[in-house]
């Protein structure tokens, strides 16, 4: 069965949400707290080692139950059976949408064109695992016959983010080699990395679902060249390895057959860091690390696929994102980690989340008359509380937030983990409740100053409290977000899969690239034209 094509504004649901919106929007939550004093239990989610609290959210028990009949009206319980089934839900790239069969158990089945994909997904996990092993424990040399220290990934987009972010993330788990990541083309980027390396002792992961990417070929070239000054052709087998689809482009690369770890088509690139993209997972926090990593995602996906929408935390997340984007016009969601181990977090999930539904066009091909994806920004308390925090708490715009904490820290220092959680607590009450004017007032505050200090509150956020950052817990909360990406993309009606809006800027990049070499300037705006022929003058 396709993927359902209901817009969503013609449902009966939607209709209603509209209407119901006109009566809440004014409403303070601080009332819908004092009308309920069972409120924040019934509007928190505890599941395994995650307390999702979204009471404070600007919704009452009619706001949920229409968000929920928009979510059958959609028929979204069949669009996750579809996505599960290894059907091509990627329609525009033709192509199944089975990330989740990465982290599933080994007898699990997946179909992917009628055959069971697991088989291979655990062939490639072994070679993770007796790779990773050599590795660490230092059984593989390079060419001079020493262990490795450094690893470096080389890759950008899906093939950057997911890593990078959750080798920061799990620092705390780390091993004795150093891990850098090189993505952009700009040679700043390669060259300082460049300069921390020893060419006997590092080990290159090249990771590129195409293998055509140009920032990823171009630093993975210059890298070589650099490996090529000290070593020769014949100990590139022993330095560079890589992840791909594209095994043919991989060779003519020069990276030995062996060294080569593949993935597949049904494996979105900003959803494939469970694939053999998280090689550098595996070997900067050691193998059994990594798979607890899938274990935890796993289990997400197995709360995503049967716990009732009432009770589901993707799925409860998604539909209040899709209240606050479609009915209160908020634009943008902040992501606010209380953990300096989550600080890429954000920047990850912008991809995951803008390049997913950042879309115009609907499942029917249509142009679309309402909001669809969402901004994502953020940074880690309590730093963010010291920079942005001012605008969220009194400026204009509506900022929902997602806050997310941890209930032990790693360190096991109490002094600054209690003071982390307070300001973490704090803040969502504060953003809750603000200050009145009589508050104010109550302070003893000059008369003249007394309306600056005034914070109208009712500013929503979800708490998500994790018992501890852990590889599982970490799996789990990458999870949470790809599904509420998934369940957003439905309701919105659009192909959350594909990512054509990121190839015009690249066809045009090629395009002045050839130009910046020859006389024959094509036609450009005006504009283009005059800064092109700027940046050529000084060439
Ligand atoms: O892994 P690659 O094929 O090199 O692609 C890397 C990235 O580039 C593309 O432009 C897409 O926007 C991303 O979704 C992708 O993750």
């Amino acid at each position: 069965m396709a993927l359902p094509t209901v817009n969503p504004t013609t449902t009966n649901a939607w209709k209603k949400l509209q209407a119901h919106f006109e009566d809440v929007k004014s409403m303070h939550m601080k009332e819908l707290f004092a009308q309920d004093a069972d409120r924040a239990n019934k509007n928190s989610i505890k599941w395994d080692d995650f307390y999702v609290d979204f009471s404070k959210n600007r919704i009452t028990d009619e706001t949920l139950g229409l968000l929920l009949e928009l979510a059958d009206e959609v028929k979204l319980k069949e669009a996750i059976a579809s996505q599960f089934s290894g059907e091509k839900i990627n329609k525009t790239e033709g192509r199944a949408v089975l990330h989740t069969a990465l982290r599933a158990p080994k007898d699990a089945q997946f179909f992917v064109d009628g055959e069971n994909v697991m088989p291979e997904v655990y062939e490639v996990q072994e070679k993770i695992e007796s790779f990773t092993n050599k590795v660490v424990n230092g059984e593989l040399k390079g060419f001079t016959g020493k262990s490795f220290t450094h690893v470096v990934n080389i890759g950008i987009g899906g093939s950057d983010l997911g890593p990078a972010m959750v080798v920061d993330a799990l620092q705390y788990y780390k091993n004795q080699l150093t891990t850098y990541f090189v993505s952009n083309v700009d040679g700043d980027h390669v060259n300082e990395v460049i300069k921390k390396l020893d060419p006997e002792t590092t080990l290159f992961v090249v990771v590129s679902k195409t293998f055509t990417t140009q920032e990823t070929l171009s630093n993975a070239n210059t890298l070589k060249s650099w490996f090529l000054q000290s070593a020769t052709e014949a100990d590139i087998a022993k330095h560079f390895v890589a992840v791909s689809t594209n095994l043919e482009k991989v060779k003519d690369f020069g990276i030995d057959a062996n060294n080569i770890f593949p993935m597949w088509d049904w494996v979105g690139g900003r959803f494939s860091l469970w694939s053999a993209v998280g090689l550098s997972i595996s070997l900067a926090v050691g193998y059994k690390n990594y798979s607890s990593l899938l274990l935890g995602a796993y289990k997400m996906d197995e709360h995503f696929k049967t716990a009732d929408f009432d009770s589901n935390i993707p799925v409860i997340l998604a539909l209040i994102s899709v209240w606050y984007n479609n009915f209160f016009g908020a634009e943008t969601e902040a992501i606010i980690p209380y953990s300096q181990y989550l600080s890429q977090f954000a920047t990850y999930l912008q991809q995951g989340i803008m390049e997913s539904n950042g879309k115009s066009v609907d499942r029917n091909g249509n142009a679309i008359d309402y909001q669809t994806g969402t901004i994502i920004w953020g940074e880690p308390g309590t730093n963010s509380q010291h920079a942005f925090f001012q605008l969220i708490h009194q400026g204009t715009k509506l900022i929902p937030a997602d806050f997310i904490g941890f209930v032990e820290s790693l360190h096991g220092n109490t002094d600054h983990h209690d003071k982390l959680t307070s300001n973490f607590l704090a803040q969502t009450e504060a953003l809750l409740n603000g200050k009145t004017e009589a508050e104010v007032v109550a302070e003893g505050t000059q008369e003249a100053i007394i309306p600056f200090k005034v914070f109208q509150g009712n500013k929503p956020t979800n708490t998500i409290f994790v018992k501890k950052l852990t590889p599982e817990s970490l799996g789990k909360l990458i999870a949470m977000y790809e599904h509420k990406i998934f369940v957003q993309g439905i309701v919105w009606n659009i192909f959350s899969y594909d990512q054509f809006g990121v190839e015009l800027g690249k066809q045009l990049a090629n395009k002045i690239l050839q130009e910046f070499n020859t006389s024959e300037v094509k036609s450009h705006d005006s504009s283009t034209q005059n800064l092109l022929k700027y940046y050529k003058c000084f060439k």
